[in-house]
């Protein structure tokens, strides 16, 4: 089976959905569990299509063809390599508006946003095609009879488990540098968004040969059985904390080297002598509310000096009403849809939790009204003023679009609260003086900190967490070699023959 395009109106209308199988050894397989799982369209309930879910013979059968692909893809020279990724990303960029809009239905997510998604993806290709040469090693004095070297060589067989909230771009981001290394790599992406991956590996196979890019849709087991299997050498997770800490369990069995992207619950601090007008629009900018609040990396909880609260809070209602939840395929809409039922009973009970916690709520925390989104997951941005740092909600990855504001007179106290959770991914401060900024910046726990600035991301600039927020840092040199190991060679050198001597 083939994944040409989805129905023009999946989701909408009466097409039946089609049935995509796994993607592995540059071939379709039907699953040999025969188990396939209907994917919904979270902006409309509608089922888009059905989807193998792989099992652990599937796993086997992927990971020997991962291993074939590998032989052969680690010995094609690394600026080979790159020239292919680069060809990739020039025919992704070329199915652009296909890819956003597949994502779009299957995330819920505005399909202008999942344009930039998928650009960030192709940027990623290059970017990591460009490294391939940086996968040097070093030599070591060993004196004039002999050489000591090292090599980087790639580790094998890749997986990389993909969150959903960015389902193409954490699958097509993430392939670029375990392949740049020359490593072969098995996705299995999100189970609430798989269609975008399944398309990719169709783009993927004129690149590269078959076996190096495999797609493996599944669930919780299929990840535990990639991340169990002795034939795969290395896991990326981007997750939740739990299933961090289960992939790091699990590889454990088989001593795999593991890179966590996992959850966060980051701050946004508000210094006295920043403008309120910046720090409002900082903050809605922050909580990533276009995607319904769903990023790692959302500025969940506002820390405002008490000398701006109140005109920062006035701020507020006007900046989140230009956040209108609509279709995703809507060029008016400006925000998505939570991406299932689940995330969505989650967020509504964070919200009754926040009122029976004594939070007030003084924006949003309904649904929206519009009768066409009254079968999807919207819920509108919502805030909640007067929480307070021991507050579950203060604490707890929503992983919505549930904003906390938290007043703060002393500064100390307010870094401890800061840095009291597990999390630490993000940090965002904001004020015009360079000693505070500096002296914020190297108190809070966090590995990713912006100065006047929120979300944004920065290729070479390394990301990943403090704490239980991940391990290693990705979208820089360090994700590549990540996906590399060291071998030293020493070469003893043959003495000349010593000159003959004379009778
Ligand atoms: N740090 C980052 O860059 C980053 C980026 C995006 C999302 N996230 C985090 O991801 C979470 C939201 O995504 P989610 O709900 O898809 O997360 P999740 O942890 O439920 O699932 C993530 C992926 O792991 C798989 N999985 C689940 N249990 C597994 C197990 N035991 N073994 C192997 N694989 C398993 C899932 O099928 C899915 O593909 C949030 O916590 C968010 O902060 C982190």
């Amino acid at each position: 089976m083939t994944i040409d395009h989805l129905p023009a109106d999946a989701g909408y209308g009466a097409t039946a959905p089609p049935r995509y199988d796994l993607f592995y050894g540059g071939r379709w397989h039907p699953p040999v569990t025969g188990k396939y799982e209907a994917v919904i369209a979270p902006a409309t309930g509608a089922i888009l299509a059905h989807v193998a879910c792989a099992g652990q013979d599937d796993v086997d059968l992927a990971v020997a063809a991962a291993q074939a692909g590998f032989a052969e893809w680690q010995s094609i020279p690394a600026l080979e390599r790159a020239r292919r990724l680069r060809g990739l990303a020039a025919d992704i960029r070329d199915h652009a508006e296909e890819l956003a809009h597949l994502d779009a239905m299957d995330s819920g997510n505005p399909v202008w946003m999942m344009r930039a998604d998928v650009r960030n993806a192709a940027e990623k290709l290059d970017y990591f095609a460009g490294l391939v040469t940086e996968m040097k090693g070093d030599s070591v004095p060993v004196g004039p009879h002999a050489v000591n070297f090292s090599v980087r060589e790639p580790l094998g067989v890749a997986v990389r488990i993909a969150a959903f909230n960015h389902p193409f771009s954490f699958v097509a981001g993430k392939m670029a540098a375990p392949l740049a290394a020359g490593n072969a790599m098995i996705a299995k992406p999100a189970r609430q968004a798989p269609l975008s991956a399944l398309r990719l590996a169709q783009l993927a196979l004129p690149h590269v040969p078959p076996g190096v890019f495999n797609v493996l849709p599944g669930d919780r087991d299929t990840g535990d059985c990639l991340v169990r299997h002795p034939g795969v050498a290395i896991v990326g997770l981007i997750g939740s904390v739990p299933t961090g800490k289960a992939v790091m369990g699990a590889g454990a069995q088989t001593l795999k080297r593991v890179i966590l992207e996992l959850g966060g619950k980051n701050a946004l601090i508000a210094y006295p002598d920043a403008d309120p007008e910046d720090v409002a629009e900082a903050i809605v900018s922050g909580m990533n509310f276009s995607w319904c609040g769903q990023s790692c990396g959302s500025t969940s909880r506002l820390f405002v000096h008490e000398s701006l609260h109140e005109k920062v809070l006035a701020r507020l209602p006007e900046k989140c009403a230009r956040f209108v939840p609509g279709l995703p395929d809507d060029p008016a809409t400006t925000m998505g849809s939570l991406i299932s039922s689940d995330q969505f009973q989650r967020v509504l009970d964070y919200i009754a939790l926040g009122k029976s916690e004594g939070a007030r709520l003084v924006y949003g925390g309904t649904l929206p009204d519009d009768p066409k989104l009254s079968k999807g997951f919207f819920i509108r941005p919502t805030i909640f003023d007067g929480v307070e740092p021991h507050m579950r909600i203060a604490r707890e990855e929503i992983f919505g679009p549930v904003l906390c504001v938290l007043k703060w007179a002393d500064e100390s106290e307010m870094i401890r609260a800061v840095n009291s959770l597990e999390y630490g991914l993000t940090c965002s401060i904001w004020t015009n003086d360079l000693n505070v900024a500096h002296r914020a910046a190297a108190a809070v726990q966090a590995g990713y900190v912006w100065i006047n600035q929120v979300t944004q991301h920065f290729l070479g600039a390394p990301f990943g967490g403090y704490k239980q927020s991940g391990i290693g840092r990705e979208e820089c040199l360090d994700e590549l070699l990540a996906f590399t190991q060291i071998k030293n060679i020493h070469i003893a050198l043959r003495q000349p023959p010593a000159p003959a001597r004379r009778a």
